[in-house]
């Protein structure tokens, strides 16, 4: 017919008077290979080709599956009493692949349906957890359904839960003991702290079902912990690194005391990534080899521990990338593909998990995914590339950099400034300017970046979790998945260097259905970025001024030009970087205003809710 079709465009044809005429051009239905096949050379038209055949197949194959599993989906909804298709449109839980599993949508169901043992269900009680979120309904259907699943869903609506849930379900405590940590699972985390928070959910998840769940390396670090505490900082002796490390230096992504001799460039401009102290081959040798069923774990550390021959990775059903599209950028790439190829189980499933993933690192996960031998199955939550809906997001200009400080002092004045709350700077060195000067102003704050040893940080961290420290200031080291659940407030002091990053950093707020708040600062040179913002905030529902709609966007140029680099600004101390933050500068000052150097803004003036405790 499509002879027809190109020759009377336009006209119609009266195929009714005519249907013998139609009979004879309508193609011929194919004919089964046999011995008496025309040869190749003949068959201009390919009707009789082997391949022409299997694809009729396949795709007849695919529209039978198709209709049984729609069959299949009506009868289990009928006997279930569910109602799917509403089921995905309320949580806006959009699936694609082929034949995605119904979503679970209760606990209930889990355990009458999917061999959730009791046990679990008990200690999700505990935890506090009543109805599951969109993401984890979506999740455990695919994964309990043994297929790779690719998800993205906002910030603080569960991922971590969602992917651990089936782990546990899936592989039965591990007994056989190995030489080498041989675990059923492994998830991948960008950072320690990260992965030390999975561990504290997967153990309150599987208390008591005998699942050995650890974090590589820590069993050594605590071991250790008695010692003096030798620093290893910028100047310190570092193990000697893999190919794959040294080739992310010259990304310009890792700490890097000899490439760079000056800290200007290094703390300011670097982002903040590796910046977790690998374990060494010596260390990684020491670990104890009891059986493993889980193992928590920055990618370079695992790769140490293989390349040590202390983990062994082939019996791996289980592989989650948390933060996905962070563990597919440039200076972490190479590790993931690492990883992967490392975990060669054939029945090895993959989950990646993220609240952002744009198509470029969708694409490079999904070429690594098979699904179980029919694909992937994609979950999204609500809107890709926006934020949470719960965060009151709004943008300030402060003009240029020398206002910034006073434009916070004028949120604390005004009483907008509720505690916890957690501040955003782009560097090392501002993340200690800033908490000196808000030290200096009566405020309870300190800073967690990159330099602090784990020690440090776990400390700051808690602190803050218990609220002795009102105001964290970061860089984005904890702009990625950490779950404070109290933050009230997060200020992006410095402008976010992608979309991205904007969700990350503000989903610290607003989680697990909380209401919270984000302000971004804006100076005349992020001005023209401002529009990826804007269109953030509008996907996620806030409303905008109509002068900021009609902004020009960025061009892709310029995003990626802040992408690799932050914008230069003017140093945040009024010490102008003489105050570097250490203990040292941090007595002082505080000393100082003992012996009254003036607050701008009197601690009074900081409410701070004592009902609100983080969880640590
Ligand atoms: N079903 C549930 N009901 C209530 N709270 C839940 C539920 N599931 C998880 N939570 C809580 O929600 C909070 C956020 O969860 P989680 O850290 O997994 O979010 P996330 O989606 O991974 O966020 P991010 O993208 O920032 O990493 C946690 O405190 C968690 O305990």
């Amino acid at each position: 017919m499509d002879a027809f079709r190109t020759l009377m465009g336009g006209a119609r044809f009266d195929k009714k008077r005519f249907n013998q005429d139609v009979q004879v051009f309508e193609p011929k239905k194919p004919v089964a290979s046999t011995s008496t096949s025309l040869p190749s050379e003949l068959d201009f038209f390919g009707t009789d080709q082997p391949a022409a055949d299997e694809a009729v197949d396949r795709a007849t194959a695919k529209k039978n599956r198709k209709r049984k599993r729609a069959e299949d989906a009506a009868a289990a909804a009928e006997a279930a009493g569910i109602d799917y298709p509403a089921l995905l449109r309320q949580h806006r839980i959009k699936l694609t692949g082929l034949e995605p599993p119904n979503p679970v949508a209760s606990f209930a169901e889990l355990t009458s349906s999917h061999n959730c043992p009791q046990l679990i269900a008990d200690n999700w009680s505990k935890m506090g957890m009543k109805a599951p979120t969109g993401i984890q309904m979506a999740s455990w259907g695919i994964m309990l359904e043994k297929r790779d699943v690719l998800a993205c869903a906002p910030t603080g609506s569960g991922k971590t839960l969602s992917f651990i849930l089936p782990l546990l379900v899936l592989n039965p405590p591990n007994t056989t003991a190995s030489a080498a940590i041989r675990p059923t699972s492994i998830i991948i985390e960008p950072t320690r702290e990260l992965a030390m928070q999975v561990l504290r959910e997967t153990s309150k998840l599987g208390a008591g079902g005998g699942w050995n769940i650890k974090v590589l390396g820590e069993d050594e670090r605590a071991a250790k912990s008695g010692e003096p505490k030798k620093r290893k900082g910028r100047k310190g002796k570092r193990t000697k690194k893999p190919k794959t490390e040294r080739k992310d230096k010259k990304a310009g992504s890792d700490d890097d005391e000899e490439s760079e001799s000056e800290e200007e460039v290094e703390e300011k401009e670097k982002p903040e990534e590796q910046e977790d102290e690998p374990v060494g081959e010596k260390e990684a040798a020491a670990e104890p080899s009891t059986p493993t069923d889980i193992l928590i774990t920055t990618p370079l550390r695992l790769i140490y521990a293989i390349k040590a021959g202390t983990v062994d990775p082939t019996n791996v059903r289980h592989l989650i990338l948390d933060e996905a599209d962070k563990l597919f950028e440039l200076n972490f790439v190479e590790q993931t593909d690492e990883i992967i190829a490392a975990c060669t189980h054939p029945d090895l499933r993959k989950g990646m998990f993220s609240a952002t993933m744009p198509s470029s690192v969708e694409e490079m996960a999904k070429s690594v995914m098979s699904g179980g031998g029919i694909g992937a199955i994609r979950a999204i939550v609500g809107h890709k590339d926006a934020a949470t809906e719960t965060i009151k997001q709004s943008l300030q200009f402060v003009g240029t950099e020398d206002h910034k400080l006073l434009s916070l002092r004028t949120l604390i004045g005004e009483g907008k400034f509720t505690p916890p709350v957690l501040i955003f700077v782009q560097s090392i060195q501002r993340a200690k300017e800033l908490s000196t000067e808000l030290l200096f102003d009566g405020i309870n704050a300190d800073a967690i970046h990159a330099e602090r040893t784990p020690e440090e940080r776990d400390e700051v961290v808690r602190g803050f979790a218990e609220g002795k420290i009102w105001c964290l200031i970061s860089t984005d080291v904890m702009g990625r998945g950490v779950d404070f659940k109290g933050v009230k407030l997060v200020i992006n002091y410095d402008f976010p260097q992608s979309p991205g990053s904007y969700i990350h950093r503000i989903g610290r707020t607003g989680r697990a259905g909380k209401e919270g708040r984000a302000i971004t600062f804006f100076t005349k040179a992020d001005a023209v970025h401002l529009k990826s913002i804007v269109n953030v905030m509008r996907a996620s529902g806030c409303d905008v001024p109509q002068w900021m709609v009609d902004l020009k966007p960025p061009t892709q140029d310029e995003k990626k030009k802040l992408r690799m680099k932050p914008i230069a600004r003017k140093d945040i101390s009024r010490t102008n970087g003489a105050g570097n933050g250490d203990k040292a500068d941090r007595k002082r000052v505080k000393r100082d205003r003992v012996m009254g150097g003036k607050s701008a803004f009197k601690a009074k003036k900081v409410k701070v809710d004592k009902e609100v405790k983080m969880d640590e």
